[in-house]
């Protein structure tokens, strides 16, 4: 289920988050036995030492009571009135012997589980990373980048904890439950029993309860990560807020967001801490049975003083556990609840699949054929409706067309972000639903518009194209894109170190940058999704420059904006509304006096007026 969000009444309405899936499964044990999975590499390695150390922790301190009887029935108050020094001492020394065993085994014991915590972690994390650099478009199209980021970050976090310490404390305490269970039964049957009568109906008093929890710390999840979605959202669009003197109004929603997460936080967490009273008081009643019930049994001659002190020290340590058990229950819900959201990111499929077996895409010559080709983003409005086009080995075609007319559309189905709905693209007569994606992307190169830079240098950058380029082919490339001069001019030249999305450098400097990384890689097809920001009449001569050098050889792909580039092409395409209207050269079209002479007209008009 998917909720709108829409605050009402003030400028809240202008926002408006899609939130992220309920996940609406109970509490779902094939779904912890997956996590568990994650610990199998280790527990040939590891596991026995924790199991070891956790099993001695755990009957040393049961062992203690017991202990405690013995000394009192044979050493301090033994039937035979005859009380021994000599036994207490050795009493005492045997419970100090156990205190420093249960240390030893405890300090272990959490040093070995956060090992593996910490490689379970790290594993998941990498498992979900891998995975989501194969997801396609459509994935990254329906979700905000920053509900994607929590995923990686705060469910895996939330994780942990578990993973750390959750795991073994929940097992020490089952464990240490049971054992005081058997323990309590075989010494005294009837006292065990009537202790415990209170458990079934401490759980059943508190299973209303439980479930409210569960719902209130997915509660908490889904606020988390809409404050992370606007977080980002914010952040990325900081110029524009600032540049329209929003962050007022920004502001606002932001302490909306927050202000929804800490009142849910809060719901949960009181929530969580009904749980301490519900057992108090059952302690407190199940010690009271012990009190009455046991002095009975001591004037019945049926038990010793001992044994009651005893019974009250193990009744003592069975209400922690539970407490702790109790407490761990949110813990453990909001490990679901992240791991829910993991493992429903690993299982979504890409829907740009490859074969099985997929053939490499032999080197190309550069042919390209879209046959047929109906596309649609959502069911029902398309965006392409049948487009056919034949281009031969090393001609530049221009994409033309108004805006939303399908241009880039065209080119995200040659370099298969997505798969056309009918129809197929042809490389050298190859369909590309038939060849690895791997050789596919290798031989086609695309220029976007928005030229991404990543933090690093500028060598790094222009490198991204090939890895293996040496310096000197880095060197050549920024040359022939004539880019060189500019990068020599920084700081430190080519080492100069660059922010994500390059913010030191100027839309025409990214542009030349995003040129030699293009020619580095070197494609036989190539995309460019010109930029249509203005820039001045020197750089645009060098851009056009540049990209002469860039074409040469190749067969390109351009969605132009630029007269000179357009005049230039091979042959032009003229789409609208998702339909090739009209192609051929420049002169063709303008005599042709259709869209295309418009659009030219209209530009015109635009440049005098
Ligand atoms: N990710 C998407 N999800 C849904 N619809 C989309 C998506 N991307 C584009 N569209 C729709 O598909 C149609 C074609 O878009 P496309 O981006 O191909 O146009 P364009 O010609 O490149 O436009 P522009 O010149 O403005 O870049 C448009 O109606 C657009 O709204």
């Amino acid at each position: 289920m998917s909720e709108q969000h829409t605050a009402r009444g003030d400028n809240r309405e202008r926002f408006i988050y899609k939130d992220d899936e309920i996940i609406e499964k109970p509490f779902n044990w094939s779904q912890l036995g997956r996590l568990f999975q994650y610990m199998k590499p280790y527990s040939k390695q590891l596991l026995p030492l924790v199991i070891v150390t956790m099993v001695l922790g755990t009957a040393t301190r049961l062992a203690v009571p017991a202990i405690i009887i013995m000394a009192i029935d044979e050493a301090i108050s033994p039937k035979n009135g005859e009380t021994s020094l000599t036994k207490l001492y050795m009493y005492a020394g045997l419970m100090l012997l156990l205190y420093v065993i249960q240390w030893a085994a405890n300090t272990y014991r959490i040093k070995y589980t956060s090992l593996i915590g910490q490689r379970v972690i790290f594993d998941l994390r990498q498992d979900l990373f891998r995975h989501i650099q194969k997801l396609s478009f459509r994935f990254f199209d329906k979700r905000p980048a920053g509900s994607v980021l929590v995923r990686v970050t705060n469910d895996v976090n939330a994780l942990q904890d578990l993973f750390t310490n959750g795991v073994v404390n929940l097992l020490m305490d089952c464990v240490q439950l049971i054992g005081i269970i058997v323990i309590l039964l075989l010494w005294n049957f009837k006292l065990g029993a009537a202790v415990m009568i209170t458990v079934p109906l401490m759980f059943i008093v508190s299973g209303a309860l439980r479930r409210r929890i569960r719902f209130a710390w997915q509660d908490v999840r889904m606020k988390q990560s809409r404050i992370n979605a606007h977080l980002n959202e914010a952040i990325q669009g900081m110029k524009v807020t600032q540049a329209y003197t929003q962050e007022k109004a920004n502001f606002s929603f932001f302490n909306h967001v927050n202000n929804t997460n800490i009142k849910a936080w809060n719901k949960a967490s009181a929530l969580n801490q009904a749980f301490g009273p519900i057992i108090e008081i059952t302690s407190a009643i199940g010690t009271l049975i012990l009190f009455w019930y046991g002095s009975h049994l001591i004037q019945a001659e049926v038990i010793t003083v001992g044994v009651l002190v005893g019974f009250a020290n193990y009744v003592g340590n069975f209400w922690d556990p539970i407490n702790r058990l109790g407490q761990m229950y949110a813990q453990l819900l909001v490990a679901m609840a992240s791991s829910e959201r993991i493992f429903e990111f690993i299982d979504e499929k890409p829907t740009v699949v490859e074969q099985h077996e997929a053939d490499k895409l032999a080197s190309i010559r550069g042919d390209v054929k879209f046959d047929s080709i109906v596309f649609e983003y959502e069911k029902g409005r398309p965006a392409l409706k049948g487009i056919t086009l034949d281009v031969k080995a090393g001609q530049t075609i221009a994409l033309v067309g108004h805006t939303g007319s399908g241009k880039s559309t065209i080119m995200n189905l040659l370099c298969r972000f997505y798969d056309p709905v009918e129809g197929a693209v042809l490389i050298d007569g190859i369909d590309i639903r038939n060849v690895s994606i791997e050789s596919l992307r290798s031989q086609v190169g695309i220029v976007l518009q928005d030229t991404f830079i990543f933090s690093g240098s500028i060598r790094d950058n222009i490198r991204y194209g090939r890895l293996n380029a040496s310096d000197d082919d880095v060197v050549k490339a920024a040359t022939a894109v004539d880019a060189h001069d500019f990068i020599m001019n920084l700081p430190d030249g080519y080492d100069t170190q660059v922010q994500e999305r390059g913010n030191i450098l100027s839309m025409g400097q990214r542009q030349l940058l995003s040129f030699a990384r293009a020619l580095l890689a070197d494609p036989r097809v190539l995309i460019l999704d010109e930029a249509t920001a203005s820039i001045d009449t020197e750089t645009e001569l060098k851009i056009q420059e540049a990209l002469k050098t860039l074409l040469k050889g190749r067969t390109s792909f351009i969605v132009a904006h630029r007269l000179s580039t357009i005049r230039n092409a091979d042959r032009i395409v003229v789409l609208d509304h998702g339909v090739i209207v009209e192609q051929g050269n420049h002169e063709e079209l303008i005599r042709h006096g259709g869209t295309y002479n418009g659009l030219i007209e209209a530009q015109y008009r635009f440049l005098s007026a």
